[in-house]
């Protein structure tokens, strides 16, 4: 039986009216999902406030409602707890009525704007080669020992994440690797988590919408290493102009990794190619199948993470060897006759885009064509949109702008969006195409022998998502049935 009382620990309360003698049933941000003696916290959010479905709680049974504000009227046998931001609330009660179970297991961060998946998914790979059972809470899945949970949001709600962790306790789960995302520190949802260490991987364009300025940005991703407990280690990309900004007040032990400046964990690129790395990290030489100067940072910080973590030198050089592409990160697929390569990447932002562009072009010879297939997010920072359309029809050959997820935006205006950006010396490259199973098709028979073909922005998703609806769509798949046609 768990008692009111015992889930408000290090909940900045305010005041109390009623009992916290009571015993509760379950916690819910969400009054749809509130039922007899559960707590209901009301949270002021992007869309709604919660404080307005206080009565619609009430009415389905809850015992006791934490908010911050009271409602007009108050019924009798409820207890209300008035605190100063029910988000953080939210996550101080979630981490005690999961009976704070982030310190019950070894858990690493990874913040930043490209990379956290690549990061985390990877050194969750590599922490089950190395025998022990791991958890991983990312964009793709949430993933406890060997059971794998869909995921909607990259950084879930505090709720979520503390149930996760639970299971992965209750599991006999030792490190868990988590992305953590801007919206996830700004809405307080990773609040109470006690991390082990973080991770940060570099800071360029993205979620203008949401955050407003680039600083704003930058300083919502800084807080999390602010949080960070003196126990806990610190790993920053010094290359990044950001990166020493981001350690400036953090209590935790400070590490570096880097390509081009002196740092901890110093990575040099011996050979790139489309058939991976060969790196030196510090003075040891390791070969990755992974491809692309991005990834020789994403290696050096999980190198870094676990060595901090206590995994061996040798151990380590041995799993990082034997690490496999992450789903939709630089996927490719090469069509047997024609000798058509097909890469799928997830690269959503201006500095993404660019970064898988450059890789490609410097395995590509001059005579072969690049050919993107690329568009834009809906109801998401649409300042990206012009930056994006100008990379993209920089860097290839030819282009093919077409839809993302365009989620309640006009599909056209989006792509308009995105064309604004290209140079008029580059107009001719162009061609826009709504559809983008056709516009991936219209690429595959574009091309031909040696080309290559990015599609990017939707890497492992495997739905489209228009006006609320989320139908079946998967690149990976339409891309695969194209080049088997062209092996017939
Ligand atoms: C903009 C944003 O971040 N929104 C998140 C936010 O929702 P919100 O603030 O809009 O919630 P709301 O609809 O206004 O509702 C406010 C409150 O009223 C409650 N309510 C509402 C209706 C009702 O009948 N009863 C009721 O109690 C709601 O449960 C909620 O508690 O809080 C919700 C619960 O935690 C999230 O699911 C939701 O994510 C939406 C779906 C989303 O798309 N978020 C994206 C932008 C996001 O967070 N992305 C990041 C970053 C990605 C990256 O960098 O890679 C991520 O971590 O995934
Ligand atoms: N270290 C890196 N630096 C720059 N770009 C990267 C890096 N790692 C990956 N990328 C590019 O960014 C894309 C997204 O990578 P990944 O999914 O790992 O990022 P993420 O931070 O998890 O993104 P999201 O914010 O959507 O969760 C990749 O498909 C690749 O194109
Ligand atoms: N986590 C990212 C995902 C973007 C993926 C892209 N396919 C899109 O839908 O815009 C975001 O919420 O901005
Ligand atoms: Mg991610």
């Amino acid at each position: 039986m768990i008692l009111l009382k015992d889930i408000l620990y290090r909940v900045a309360i305010e005041s109390v009216i009623g009992d916290t003698n009571v015993a509760i049933q379950n916690i819910d941000f969400d009054s749809r999902k509130i039922s007899l003696n559960d707590v209901f916290v009301a949270i002021r959010g992007e869309a709604n406030d919660g404080h307005e479905f206080i009565a619609k709680a009430e009415e389905n049974g809850a015992i006791a409602i934490v908010c911050e504000e009271l409602p007009a009227k108050q019924i009798n046998g409820i207890t209300y707890v008035l605190v100063e931001n029910s988000k953080e609330a939210l996550a101080m009660i979630a981490n005690n009525f999961y009976q704070q179970p982030s310190g019950k297991l070894k858990l690493v961060g990874v913040t930043g704007t490209n990379g956290k998946t690549t990061i985390s998914s990877l050194l969750h790979q590599l922490f089950t080669l190395a025998g022990y059972k791991v958890g991983l809470i990312s964009t793709i899945k949430i993933v406890v020992g060997e059971e794998e949970f869909s995921t909607r949001l990259t950084t879930p709600d505090s709720l979520t994440i503390n149930k996760y962790l639970k299971k992965m306790n209750d599991a006999g789960v030792e490190f868990c690797f988590m992305e953590v995302s801007s919206h996830g520190i700004a809405q307080h949802r990773t609040a109470g988590l006690e991390f082990k260490g973080g991770i940060f991987t570099n800071l360029s364009h993205d979620h203008l919408d949401y955050h407003k300025s680039f600083q704003e940005y930058r300083d919502v991703k800084k807080k999390f290493f602010d949080e960070l407990p003196k126990s806990a280690f610190a790993i920053t990309n010094s290359d990044d102009k950001n990166g020493a900004f981001m350690l400036q007040n953090t209590k935790a032990t400070k590490k570096t990794y880097a390509l081009k400046t002196n740092a901890d964990y110093r990575v040099q690129i011996i050979e790139n190619e489309l058939s991976g790395l060969l790196l030196k990290i510090n003075n040891n030489e390791v070969w990755s199948t992974l491809i692309g100067n991005f990834n020789a940072y994403n290696l050096g910080a999980i190198y870094a993470a676990a060595d901090l973590l206590g995994l061996k030198e040798l151990e380590n050089l041995k799993y990082i060897s034997q690490l496999k592409a992450v789903s939709g990160r630089f996927q490719y697929l090469i069509s047997a006759k024609e000798n058509i390569t097909a890469i799928v990447d997830y690269a959503h932002t201006p500095d993404a885009l660019q970064n898988v562009l450059e890789t490609i072009n410097a395995i590509r010879t001059k005579n072969e064509e690049l050919i993107t297939v690329v568009g834009c997010g809906g109801d998401r920072d649409a300042t990206k949109r012009p930056i994006m359309g100008k990379v993209a029809s920089d860097l290839s050959t030819k282009v093919i702008f077409t839809s993302d997820n365009p989620r309640t935006e006009d599909p056209d205006r989006i792509i308009e969006e995105v064309e604004a950006g290209v140079e008029a010396h580059n107009w001719s490259k162009i061609i826009s195409i709504t559809n983008r199973k056709q516009a991936i098709k219209s690429a595959c028979a574009m091309a031909n022998t040696k080309d290559i073909i990015l599609i990017a922005g939707k890497g492992h998703e495997t739905y489209q998502e228009v006006n609320g609806v989320r139908s079946d769509f998967d690149d990976i798949k339409i891309v695969q049935e194209m080049l088997e046609q062209f092996n017939k």
